[in-house]
Protein backbone atom coordinates (compact mmCIF):
# COMPACT_ATOMS: atom_id res chain seq x y z
CA UNK A 1 0.00 0.00 0.00
CA UNK A 2 1.32 3.22 -1.05
CA UNK A 3 1.45 5.27 2.15
CA UNK A 4 0.91 9.22 1.51
CA UNK A 5 2.52 11.27 3.60
CA UNK A 6 2.16 15.26 4.79
CA UNK A 7 4.86 16.98 6.77
CA UNK A 8 4.09 20.15 8.51
CA UNK A 9 6.67 23.04 9.07
CA UNK A 10 9.94 24.78 7.21
CA UNK A 11 12.42 24.20 10.59
CA UNK A 12 15.57 21.75 11.24
CA UNK A 13 13.43 18.90 12.63
CA UNK A 14 10.75 18.76 9.53
CA UNK A 15 13.75 19.09 7.07
CA UNK A 16 15.47 16.22 8.84
CA UNK A 17 11.96 14.29 8.53
CA UNK A 18 11.63 14.97 5.06
CA UNK A 19 15.22 13.04 4.43
CA UNK A 20 14.70 10.01 6.24
CA UNK A 21 11.48 9.67 4.84
CA UNK A 22 13.01 10.30 1.05
CA UNK A 23 15.38 8.38 2.10
CA UNK A 24 13.89 5.34 3.04
CA UNK A 25 12.94 2.86 0.22
CA UNK A 26 9.37 1.98 0.79
CA UNK A 27 7.24 3.52 -1.21
CA UNK A 28 5.51 6.38 -0.75
CA UNK A 29 4.22 10.32 -1.72
CA UNK A 30 6.15 12.66 0.18
CA UNK A 31 4.36 16.17 0.50
CA UNK A 32 5.67 18.89 2.57
CA UNK A 33 3.77 21.89 3.86
CA UNK A 34 5.97 25.53 5.39
CA UNK A 35 4.16 28.79 6.01
CA UNK A 36 7.39 30.56 4.38
CA UNK A 37 6.76 31.17 0.47
CA UNK A 38 10.10 32.44 -0.12
CA UNK A 39 11.61 29.41 0.99
CA UNK A 40 9.31 27.29 -0.48
CA UNK A 41 10.45 29.37 -4.01
CA UNK A 42 13.97 28.69 -3.03
CA UNK A 43 13.29 24.61 -2.44
CA UNK A 44 12.04 24.68 -5.59
CA UNK A 45 14.79 26.46 -7.50
CA UNK A 46 17.48 24.92 -5.40
CA UNK A 47 16.41 21.69 -3.66
CA UNK A 48 17.99 23.04 -0.72
CA UNK A 49 15.59 24.35 2.37
CA UNK A 50 17.60 27.90 3.11
CA UNK A 51 16.82 28.40 6.25
CA UNK A 52 17.94 25.07 7.93
CA UNK A 53 19.74 22.40 7.43
CA UNK A 54 20.27 24.26 4.00
CA UNK A 55 23.11 21.34 2.98
CA UNK A 56 20.43 18.79 2.75
CA UNK A 57 19.09 17.53 -0.61
CA UNK A 58 15.00 17.89 -0.69
CA UNK A 59 14.07 14.65 -2.82
CA UNK A 60 10.28 15.66 -2.96
CA UNK A 61 8.73 17.06 -6.15
CA UNK A 62 8.47 20.77 -6.09
CA UNK A 63 4.61 20.66 -6.70
CA UNK A 64 4.23 18.77 -3.66
CA UNK A 65 5.72 21.37 -1.77
CA UNK A 66 3.47 24.34 -0.60
CA UNK A 67 1.91 26.60 1.33
CA UNK A 68 -1.43 25.45 1.23
CA UNK A 69 -1.90 23.22 4.01
CA UNK A 70 -5.43 22.03 3.55
CA UNK A 71 -5.16 20.81 -0.06
CA UNK A 72 -1.70 18.88 1.45
CA UNK A 73 -3.86 17.67 4.12
CA UNK A 74 -6.37 16.26 1.62
CA UNK A 75 -3.90 14.47 -0.38
CA UNK A 76 -2.21 12.46 3.11
CA UNK A 77 -3.21 9.95 5.18
CA UNK A 78 -0.33 10.54 7.65
CA UNK A 79 0.09 14.06 9.20
CA UNK A 80 3.76 15.01 10.32
CA UNK A 81 3.44 17.74 12.72
CA UNK A 82 6.91 19.18 12.97
CA UNK A 83 5.93 22.93 14.18
CA UNK A 84 7.32 24.09 17.60
CA UNK A 85 3.93 23.52 20.03
CA UNK A 86 3.83 27.66 20.83
CA UNK A 87 3.07 27.77 16.75
CA UNK A 88 1.27 24.85 16.18
CA UNK A 89 -2.49 26.90 16.89
CA UNK A 90 -1.42 29.18 14.32
CA UNK A 91 -0.01 26.84 11.93
CA UNK A 92 -3.09 25.16 12.13
CA UNK A 93 -5.57 27.62 11.96
CA UNK A 94 -8.40 27.36 9.25
CA UNK A 95 -7.93 23.19 9.44
CA UNK A 96 -11.30 21.55 10.84
CA UNK A 97 -11.93 18.60 12.59
CA UNK A 98 -13.37 17.08 9.53
CA UNK A 99 -10.04 18.18 7.75
CA UNK A 100 -8.24 15.73 9.86
CA UNK A 101 -10.84 13.19 9.97
CA UNK A 102 -9.46 9.51 9.69
CA UNK A 103 -6.02 11.18 9.19
CA UNK A 104 -3.43 9.49 11.18
CA UNK A 105 -1.42 12.06 13.20
CA UNK A 106 2.21 11.77 14.11
CA UNK A 107 3.28 14.21 16.51
CA UNK A 108 7.12 14.84 16.43
CA UNK A 109 6.97 18.29 18.60
CA UNK A 110 8.58 18.14 22.03
CA UNK A 111 5.99 20.74 23.47
CA UNK A 112 3.07 21.88 25.15
CA UNK A 113 0.95 24.24 23.72
CA UNK A 114 0.59 27.11 25.66
CA UNK A 115 -2.25 28.57 26.86
CA UNK A 116 -3.93 25.24 26.64
CA UNK A 117 -1.50 23.25 28.83
CA UNK A 118 -1.71 20.25 26.61
CA UNK A 119 0.48 17.61 25.18
CA UNK A 120 -0.10 17.27 21.33
CA UNK A 121 -1.75 14.36 21.50
CA UNK A 122 -4.31 15.67 24.52
CA UNK A 123 -4.55 18.76 22.30
CA UNK A 124 -5.47 16.59 18.98
CA UNK A 125 -8.01 14.68 20.95
CA UNK A 126 -9.51 17.01 22.57
CA UNK A 127 -9.54 20.39 19.55
CA UNK A 128 -10.63 17.99 16.52
CA UNK A 129 -11.59 14.94 17.84
CA UNK A 130 -8.51 12.39 16.81
CA UNK A 131 -9.20 8.96 17.93
CA UNK A 132 -5.73 8.11 20.63
CA UNK A 133 -6.16 5.15 18.32
CA UNK A 134 -4.93 7.02 15.32
CA UNK A 135 -2.43 9.99 16.79
CA UNK A 136 1.30 8.56 16.88
CA UNK A 137 4.41 9.87 18.46
CA UNK A 138 7.85 10.10 17.12
CA UNK A 139 10.52 10.77 19.75
CA UNK A 140 14.18 9.41 20.39
CA UNK A 141 17.25 11.19 21.12
CA UNK A 142 17.75 12.29 18.01
CA UNK A 143 19.40 15.81 16.98
CA UNK A 144 18.41 16.65 13.45
CA UNK A 145 21.63 17.45 12.80
CA UNK A 146 22.93 14.57 12.91
CA UNK A 147 20.72 13.07 10.73
CA UNK A 148 21.68 15.87 8.08
CA UNK A 149 25.01 14.09 8.33
CA UNK A 150 23.58 10.35 8.41
CA UNK A 151 25.31 9.50 11.67
CA UNK A 152 23.19 6.71 13.44
CA UNK A 153 20.43 7.05 15.46
CA UNK A 154 17.04 5.71 16.66
CA UNK A 155 13.88 7.08 16.88
CA UNK A 156 10.83 5.59 18.67
CA UNK A 157 7.45 5.78 17.22
CA UNK A 158 5.21 5.41 20.04
CA UNK A 159 0.80 4.80 19.71
CA UNK A 160 -1.69 2.77 21.17
CA UNK A 161 -1.61 0.84 17.97
CA UNK A 162 1.43 -0.76 17.97
CA UNK A 163 0.74 -2.09 14.67
CA UNK A 164 0.42 1.54 12.84
CA UNK A 165 3.50 2.59 15.29
CA UNK A 166 5.74 -0.06 13.73
CA UNK A 167 3.65 0.74 10.05
CA UNK A 168 5.00 4.43 10.41
CA UNK A 169 8.34 2.87 12.05
CA UNK A 170 8.74 0.91 8.39
CA UNK A 171 8.60 4.47 6.45
CA UNK A 172 11.49 5.93 8.52
CA UNK A 173 14.24 3.28 8.91
CA UNK A 174 17.04 3.72 6.72
CA UNK A 175 21.06 2.42 7.14
CA UNK A 176 21.56 5.35 9.46
CA UNK A 177 18.13 5.45 10.93
CA UNK A 178 16.79 2.38 13.65
CA UNK A 179 13.36 2.65 15.07
CA UNK A 180 11.50 1.40 18.09
CA UNK A 181 8.09 0.74 18.76
CA UNK A 182 6.47 1.65 22.65
CA UNK A 183 2.58 1.96 22.94
CA UNK A 184 3.65 4.94 25.79
CA UNK A 185 2.54 8.15 23.97
CA UNK A 186 1.73 10.19 27.25
CA UNK A 187 5.32 9.17 28.95
CA UNK A 188 7.41 9.30 25.63
CA UNK A 189 5.93 12.66 24.82
CA UNK A 190 5.93 14.39 28.51
CA UNK A 191 9.90 12.81 28.77
CA UNK A 192 10.79 14.52 25.96
CA UNK A 193 9.02 17.90 27.08
CA UNK A 194 10.95 17.52 30.65
CA UNK A 195 14.35 16.37 28.65
CA UNK A 196 14.29 20.19 27.30
CA UNK A 197 13.76 22.22 30.84
CA UNK A 198 16.67 19.69 32.30
CA UNK A 199 18.56 20.74 29.18
CA UNK A 200 18.41 24.50 29.69
CA UNK A 201 19.07 23.54 33.45
CA UNK A 202 22.12 22.13 32.45
CA UNK A 203 23.19 24.89 29.98
CA UNK A 204 22.66 27.26 32.76
CA UNK A 205 24.59 25.20 35.22
CA UNK A 206 27.53 25.63 32.44
CA UNK A 207 26.68 29.03 32.02
CA UNK A 208 27.26 29.95 35.53
CA UNK A 209 30.33 28.22 35.77
CA UNK A 210 29.61 24.41 37.00
CA UNK A 211 31.89 21.43 35.93
CA UNK A 212 30.96 18.24 34.57
CA UNK A 213 30.68 16.74 37.90
CA UNK A 214 28.01 19.04 39.21
CA UNK A 215 26.28 18.34 35.87
CA UNK A 216 26.41 14.87 36.08
CA UNK A 217 24.39 14.75 39.55
CA UNK A 218 21.73 17.58 38.35
CA UNK A 219 21.00 14.84 35.15
CA UNK A 220 21.08 12.20 37.76
CA UNK A 221 18.54 13.76 39.29
CA UNK A 222 16.63 15.62 36.30
CA UNK A 223 15.68 11.66 35.21
CA UNK A 224 14.69 10.99 38.83
CA UNK A 225 12.11 13.98 38.92
CA UNK A 226 11.10 13.11 35.18
CA UNK A 227 10.09 9.25 36.41
CA UNK A 228 8.41 11.31 39.18
CA UNK A 229 6.21 13.19 37.17
CA UNK A 230 5.46 10.84 34.41
CA UNK A 231 4.56 8.06 36.61
CA UNK A 232 2.12 10.37 38.54
CA UNK A 233 0.72 11.50 35.21
CA UNK A 234 0.65 8.58 33.58
CA UNK A 235 1.27 5.62 36.30
CA UNK A 236 2.10 2.35 33.43
CA UNK A 237 5.15 0.11 34.01
CA UNK A 238 7.86 1.32 31.85
CA UNK A 239 11.54 1.39 32.14
CA UNK A 240 12.65 4.71 32.09
CA UNK A 241 15.80 3.84 31.24
CA UNK A 242 15.00 3.29 27.36
CA UNK A 243 16.11 5.35 24.54
CA UNK A 244 13.18 7.30 24.52
CA UNK A 245 13.11 8.90 27.81
CA UNK A 246 17.03 8.53 29.53
CA UNK A 247 18.51 8.54 25.98
CA UNK A 248 16.79 11.46 24.94
CA UNK A 249 17.51 13.08 28.19
CA UNK A 250 21.19 12.30 27.70
CA UNK A 251 21.47 13.75 24.24
CA UNK A 252 19.67 16.90 25.06
CA UNK A 253 21.70 18.17 28.13
CA UNK A 254 25.16 17.35 26.87
CA UNK A 255 25.14 17.33 22.69
CA UNK A 256 26.28 20.87 21.17
CA UNK A 257 23.79 20.45 19.17
CA UNK A 258 21.08 21.42 21.27
CA UNK A 259 18.81 24.07 21.18
CA UNK A 260 17.72 24.01 24.59
CA UNK A 261 20.98 24.11 26.30
CA UNK A 262 22.72 26.58 24.05
CA UNK A 263 19.77 29.15 25.53
CA UNK A 264 20.53 27.91 28.99
CA UNK A 265 24.04 28.38 28.54
CA UNK A 266 23.32 32.04 27.45
CA UNK A 267 21.13 33.09 30.21
CA UNK A 268 23.47 31.04 32.32
CA UNK A 269 25.93 34.06 30.98
CA UNK A 270 23.77 36.53 31.41
CA UNK A 271 21.90 36.89 28.53
CA UNK A 272 18.21 38.29 29.25
CA UNK A 273 15.24 35.89 27.54
CA UNK A 274 14.84 38.24 24.87
CA UNK A 275 18.30 38.43 23.62
CA UNK A 276 18.97 35.04 24.14
CA UNK A 277 15.74 34.07 22.06
CA UNK A 278 17.35 36.94 19.32
CA UNK A 279 20.59 35.28 19.05
CA UNK A 280 19.15 31.69 18.44
CA UNK A 281 17.28 31.52 14.84
CA UNK A 282 15.85 28.33 16.35
CA UNK A 283 13.15 27.42 19.30
CA UNK A 284 14.38 26.21 22.91
CA UNK A 285 10.72 24.59 23.15
CA UNK A 286 11.53 23.93 27.18
CA UNK A 287 11.12 28.00 27.44
CA UNK A 288 7.88 27.95 26.54
CA UNK A 289 6.84 24.13 28.18
CA UNK A 290 8.67 25.07 31.50
CA UNK A 291 5.86 27.26 31.77
CA UNK A 292 3.29 25.28 31.42
CA UNK A 293 4.56 22.58 33.29
CA UNK A 294 4.66 24.63 36.31
CA UNK A 295 0.72 25.46 35.74
CA UNK A 296 0.09 21.59 34.87
CA UNK A 297 2.03 20.36 38.10
CA UNK A 298 -0.37 22.57 40.45
CA UNK A 299 -2.80 19.40 40.23
CA UNK A 300 -0.28 16.84 40.28
CA UNK A 301 2.31 18.28 43.58
CA UNK A 302 4.98 16.43 42.64
CA UNK A 303 8.40 17.34 43.60
CA UNK A 304 10.13 18.95 40.73
CA UNK A 305 13.24 21.18 42.04
CA UNK A 306 14.69 21.16 38.82
CA UNK A 307 11.78 22.53 37.23
CA UNK A 308 11.13 25.58 39.65
CA UNK A 309 14.55 26.92 39.25
CA UNK A 310 14.36 26.94 35.44
CA UNK A 311 11.11 28.33 35.96
CA UNK A 312 12.10 31.30 38.52
CA UNK A 313 14.71 32.02 36.37
CA UNK A 314 12.78 32.36 32.61
CA UNK A 315 9.43 33.40 34.04
CA UNK A 316 10.40 35.44 38.11
CA UNK A 317 13.42 36.47 36.46
CA UNK A 318 15.35 35.05 39.62
CA UNK A 319 19.34 35.22 39.78
CA UNK A 320 20.33 32.25 37.92
CA UNK A 321 23.47 32.07 40.55
CA UNK A 322 21.37 32.04 43.20
CA UNK A 323 18.67 29.72 42.06
CA UNK A 324 21.44 27.20 41.08
CA UNK A 325 23.11 26.94 44.36
CA UNK A 326 19.75 26.65 46.08
CA UNK A 327 19.08 24.26 43.62
CA UNK A 328 22.61 22.27 44.57
CA UNK A 329 21.24 22.06 48.22
CA UNK A 330 18.27 19.95 47.22
CA UNK A 331 20.32 17.42 44.81
CA UNK A 332 21.59 14.19 45.85
N1 LIG B 1 15.82 20.14 15.89
C1 LIG B 1 15.87 18.90 16.39
O1 LIG B 1 16.92 18.25 16.39
C2 LIG B 1 14.64 18.29 16.97
C3 LIG B 1 13.51 19.03 17.16
N2 LIG B 1 12.39 18.43 17.66
C4 LIG B 1 11.17 19.18 17.85
O2 LIG B 1 10.67 19.58 16.58
C5 LIG B 1 9.86 20.74 16.74
C6 LIG B 1 10.29 21.76 15.71
O3 LIG B 1 11.57 22.24 16.10
P1 LIG B 1 12.76 22.54 15.11
O4 LIG B 1 12.50 22.02 13.76
O5 LIG B 1 14.00 22.16 15.80
O6 LIG B 1 12.64 24.11 15.04
P2 LIG B 1 13.76 25.10 14.56
O7 LIG B 1 14.21 25.83 15.75
O8 LIG B 1 14.76 24.45 13.68
O9 LIG B 1 12.90 26.03 13.61
C7 LIG B 1 12.00 26.95 14.07
C8 LIG B 1 10.67 26.65 13.42
O10 LIG B 1 9.73 27.51 14.04
C9 LIG B 1 9.07 28.26 13.06
N3 LIG B 1 8.81 29.58 13.64
C10 LIG B 1 9.69 30.40 14.24
N4 LIG B 1 9.06 31.52 14.64
C11 LIG B 1 7.75 31.37 14.28
C12 LIG B 1 6.59 32.17 14.42
N5 LIG B 1 6.64 33.34 15.02
N6 LIG B 1 5.42 31.69 13.96
C13 LIG B 1 5.34 30.48 13.39
N7 LIG B 1 6.42 29.66 13.22
C14 LIG B 1 7.59 30.12 13.66
C15 LIG B 1 10.06 28.35 11.91
O11 LIG B 1 9.40 28.61 10.72
C16 LIG B 1 10.65 26.97 11.94
O12 LIG B 1 9.78 26.06 11.30
C17 LIG B 1 10.06 21.20 18.19
O13 LIG B 1 8.99 20.76 18.96
C18 LIG B 1 11.32 20.47 18.63
O14 LIG B 1 11.36 20.23 20.02
C19 LIG B 1 12.36 17.11 17.96
C20 LIG B 1 13.46 16.33 17.78
C21 LIG B 1 14.70 16.86 17.28
O1 LIG C 1 14.91 16.73 20.86
C1 LIG C 1 16.04 16.90 20.55
C2 LIG C 1 17.03 15.79 20.58
O2 LIG C 1 16.40 14.55 20.79
C3 LIG C 1 16.51 18.25 20.17
O3 LIG C 1 16.72 19.00 21.30
P1 LIG C 1 16.94 20.58 21.16
O4 LIG C 1 15.62 21.16 20.72
O5 LIG C 1 17.39 21.06 22.49
O6 LIG C 1 18.00 20.77 20.11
Amino acid sequence: MRNKITVVGGGSWATANVKMLADNTTDKEIFWWMRNEQAVEHIHKFGHNPNYLSSVEIKVPSQNISTDLKSLISACDFLLLNVPAAFLKEALEGVTADDLKDKYIVSAIKGIVPDENLIIGEFLNQHYGIPFSHILVLSGPCHAEEVALEKLSYLTIASPDTALAARFAAMLNTRYIKTIVSDDIYGTEYGAVLKNVYAIASGICHGVGYGDNFQSVLISNAIRELERFVDTVHPIDRDIKESAYLGDLLVTAYSQFSRNRTFGNMIGKGYTVKSAQLEMNMIAEGYYAVNCLHQVNKQHNVEMPICEAVYSILYKKSSPVFEMRKLAEKLS
